[in-house]
């Protein structure tokens, strides 16, 4: 190491995914190692992402972490079981410039500092353990240079938590479950990037929620030990869903993508329904939005949404393109218009372009929606539930991990090697 002290960083930004073939069950918990394979859709780090920097310097005492301006300790097993692996793997660092040499061996005795936040609501069911737990293990490995590729980096995340090791890549990605029991072929792999099925319109409900719900890591846990349905979904119905999905994103086949989409958040959900005690993730918010879906598709005889829900009650809607997508917006801000207070600028986030594309600039034009043809077929008077949604997220499919080499963009103070 060089003689005066120094701080080293990388900052890096690390995508959310959501599953499209859910994983749910491990066959190792220490591990997490699960019972079948799963396929997610990178989301787009402009609107949902981690950004991590990481530092590393001889003044520092311990490893610290601080997650969006809170410190938060790092002593939890699979925080330590990720720096374990990655501390391992490091090697030498030089930067003449900043006269820094690290040597490999000098890893074992060096601390890092952490520091990460999260541009969308942090355990709220919007996957932020897999970008936070990805973006961990991408920045630390490039400020330790590991010089291993994305797969074996995402081998190490998934023992931060499983669906991390799906975030280290952008576009589709597989995790296979692999069979080796160290779980060294339990690794994430690009199916497709991001730009293959750029049509792809992405819509999150964000559901108003104040029961507690059980977390992923226990429901998996209990479903494992009690429910019987699971292991059918696992050896008989994923295998041959993977395949048809891998084929169906290939094809860009919307109709046999959002039919897949749709049967496997459904079994999933059947699988918690199936566990002693059941999981009730989604709520009447939720079921309403998917039943919306199905008559909706149904109307026009070919999907136009898929939709899926992962362990919590916000709906994940998925658009064959954008002009689905400002139908869909339509039809959800006219069963879910915002509540008299909130201004739209806040109700609809993200990619703001589909509000244009639906027609829709303000609150009276909310007010103007007709009810959607489907529902005018039923003659049945349609309902609004005003303040059941909280918010609305509009994205895209998006790009894996990258390094962020813009200092001014580092959460981290180069001086003192604490939070900026
Ligand atoms: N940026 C981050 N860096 C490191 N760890 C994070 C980060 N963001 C979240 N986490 C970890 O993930 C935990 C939240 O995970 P949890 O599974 O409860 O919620 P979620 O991932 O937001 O929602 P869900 O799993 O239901 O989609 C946090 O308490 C923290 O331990
Ligand atoms: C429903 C899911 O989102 C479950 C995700 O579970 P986690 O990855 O959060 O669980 P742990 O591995 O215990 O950390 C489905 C999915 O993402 O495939």
């Amino acid at each position: 190491m060089a003689a005066e002290n120094w701080v080293f960083t990388v900052t890096a930004q690390t995508p959310t995914n959501i599953a499209v073939i859910k994983y749910w069950g491990k066959r190792d918990e220490d591990l997490i190692l699960p019972i079948n394979d799963s396929i997610s859709v990178t989301l787009d780090p402009d609107h949902l992402c981690t950004t991590t920097s990481v530092a590393v310097s001889p003044d520092f005492t311990h490893d610290r972490m601080w997650l969006n301006g809170k410190e938060v300790s790092l002593s939890g097993g699979r925080y330590q079981n990720c720096l374990r692996e990655l501390r391992s793997r490091a090697s030498d660092v030089e930067d003449e410039k900043k006269g820094i040499k690290i040597t490999k061996k000098d890893w074992e005795k060096l601390h890092v500092h952490v520091v990460s936040y999260n541009n969308f609501p942090t355990a709220a069911g919007l996957a932020s353990s897999a970008a936070g737990l990805a973006c961990l293990v991408f920045s630390l490995a490039k400020l330790m240079n590991v010089k291993e590729d994305h797969s074996r980096l995402s081998a190490i995340a998934r023992q931060g938590s499983g669906s991390a090791c799906r975030s280290l890549y952008g576009g589709f990605v597989k995790w296979i479950m692999g069979k080796e029991e160290n779980g060294s072929d339990s690794i994430a792999v690009q199916l497709t990037d991001e730009k293959h099925w750029d049509d792809l319109v992405i819509i999150i409900a964000v559901v108003s929620s104040k029961q507690k719900e059980t977390s992923s890591t226990s429901g998996m846990r209990d479903t494992v030990e009690t429910s019987m349905l699971v292991e059918h979904r696992a050896k008989e119905v994923v295998p041959k869903r993977i395949i048809q999905m891998e084929e169906a994103i290939k094809n860009r086949d919307f109709p046999a993508f959002a039919r897949l989409t749709c049967a496997d958040s459904n079994q999933f959900h059947a699988v918690c329904l199936d566990t002693l005690p059941p999981i009730f993730y989604m709520n009447d918010t939720s079921h309403r939005i998917i039943s919306y879906v199905e008559k909706w598709n149904r109307f026009e005889g070919t999907p136009q949404v898929a939709y899926t829900f992962d362990a919590g009650p916000n709906a994940v809607l998925i658009s064959h393109n954008r002009k689905a997508a400002a139908q869909l917006l339509q039809r959800l801000l006219f069963f879910f218009p915002p509540q008299s207070d909130t201004d739209l600028s806040s109700y609809v986030i993200g990619d703001k372009t589909i509000l244009q594309d639906a027609g829709i600039q303000d609150m009276k034009d909310i007010e103007a929606l007709s009810p959607p043809p489907e529902i005018k077929e039923t003659n049945t008077p349609a309902q609004k539930y005003k303040g059941d949604v909280s918010y609305f997220i509009c994205t895209r499919p998006g790009r894996g991990p990258v390094v962020l080499t813009d200092e001014s963009r580092s959460l981290i103070n180069p001086e003192t090697g604490l939070p900026k």
